[in-house]
């Protein structure tokens, strides 16, 4: 899957400023987008039009699969308790209702949220509320996943189930699309960044990838390997055909589950600390 956006301009109004201007854009399934700029630049407007949720004025979308989205502000006076309205959304979604529960329930428990479940939305705290506008966005297992400033009120614990999520959803070949306010965000698991500057996209800079502490080796054997891996790992293709990759051990379990998810598939030899010596062989 490639969500594509050709020539897309958008403004707001007749007459308005163009807040994109003919921005072209191919992003790949199994990817993690940061998008960057300053205040006001478009990057939210980039995201509604990638959700479909503002429609471009010039250009064209092209996003096939199914679409998620947490928008920057949560829409709070909802006349359900947080429970139904998941149930709600999964039913909207084409699950069945025994699924749409099942997955609300998930996501309540996850988060932490499930004592709240049969409280109105509307006198949900902010953080709790955030923690529904996620959820919302998460349980549709979508193609495209958008995230705008989604970890903003968060606490610490939602906040790495969150980065869990997103590392689920690439693993298992969704693309996520993020804007957030912290340089830092999903660093390693980042595959490409884009700058919104003058209503147009430049490349981005990535964080750095690599936390300090141990390492993983994990030496594989593959067809052709995935282009976009968590961690970014280094790729270091050996004389009996097997590539070692290596990356920061925190991204090795998010890097495992893409490889065991991978199309074609990769046969992974070994897994082990990784040493200066270049084990595991
Ligand atoms: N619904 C709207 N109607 C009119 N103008 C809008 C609307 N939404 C956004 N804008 C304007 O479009 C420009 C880009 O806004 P947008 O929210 O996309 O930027 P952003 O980069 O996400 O900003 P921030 O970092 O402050 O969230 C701003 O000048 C904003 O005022």
């Amino acid at each position: 899957m490639t969500v594509r956006l050709t020539g897309v301009g958008k403004r707001y109004g007749r007459g308005g400023p163009w807040i994109l201007r003919d921005v072209d854009l191919a992003l790949d399934a199994g990817g993690v987008i940061r998008i960057e700029g300053a205040n006001g630049s478009g990057k939210s407007t980039l995201l509604k039009v990638l959700a479909g949720i503002e429609r471009a004025d010039r250009g064209t979308v092209d996003a096939p699969g199914s679409r998620a989205y947490v928008p920057e502000r949560f829409p709070p006076a909802l006349p359900f308790d947080a429970r139904d309205y998941l149930r709600h959304l999964g039913r909207a979604r084409g699950l069945t209702a025994a699924e749409s529960l099942r997955r609300a329930d998930h996501w309540l428990e996850r988060f932490g949220i499930a004592r709240h479940a049969g409280t109105p939305i509307g006198r949900l705290s902010k953080g709790t509320c955030q923690k529904v506008a996620v959820a919302q966005a998460l349980l549709a297992e979508a193609d495209l996943l958008l995230l705008d400033e989604a970890w903003t009120g968060l606490d610490q614990a939602a906040r790495g189930e969150l980065d869990a999520a997103v590392t689920e959803r690439a693993a298992a070949g969704g693309l996520v699309v993020f804007v957030d306010h912290d340089p830092g965000r999903l660093a390693g698991l980042t595959t490409a960044g884009h700058l919104v500057r003058d209503g147009a996209l430049r490349p981005a800079p990535l964080p750095a990838a690599e936390p300090d502490g141990p390492r993983t080796a994990v030496v594989v054997r593959a067809e052709r390997l995935p282009e976009h891996l968590p961690g970014r790992p280094a790729r270091e293709p050996r004389a009996d055909g097997t590539v070692r990759l290596e990356v920061a051990a925190a991204h090795s379990d998010a890097l495992l589950r893409r490889l065991l998810h991978a199309t074609p598939a990769v046969h992974v030899h070994a897994v082990g600390p990784a040493t200066t010596e270049g084990t595991p062989s």
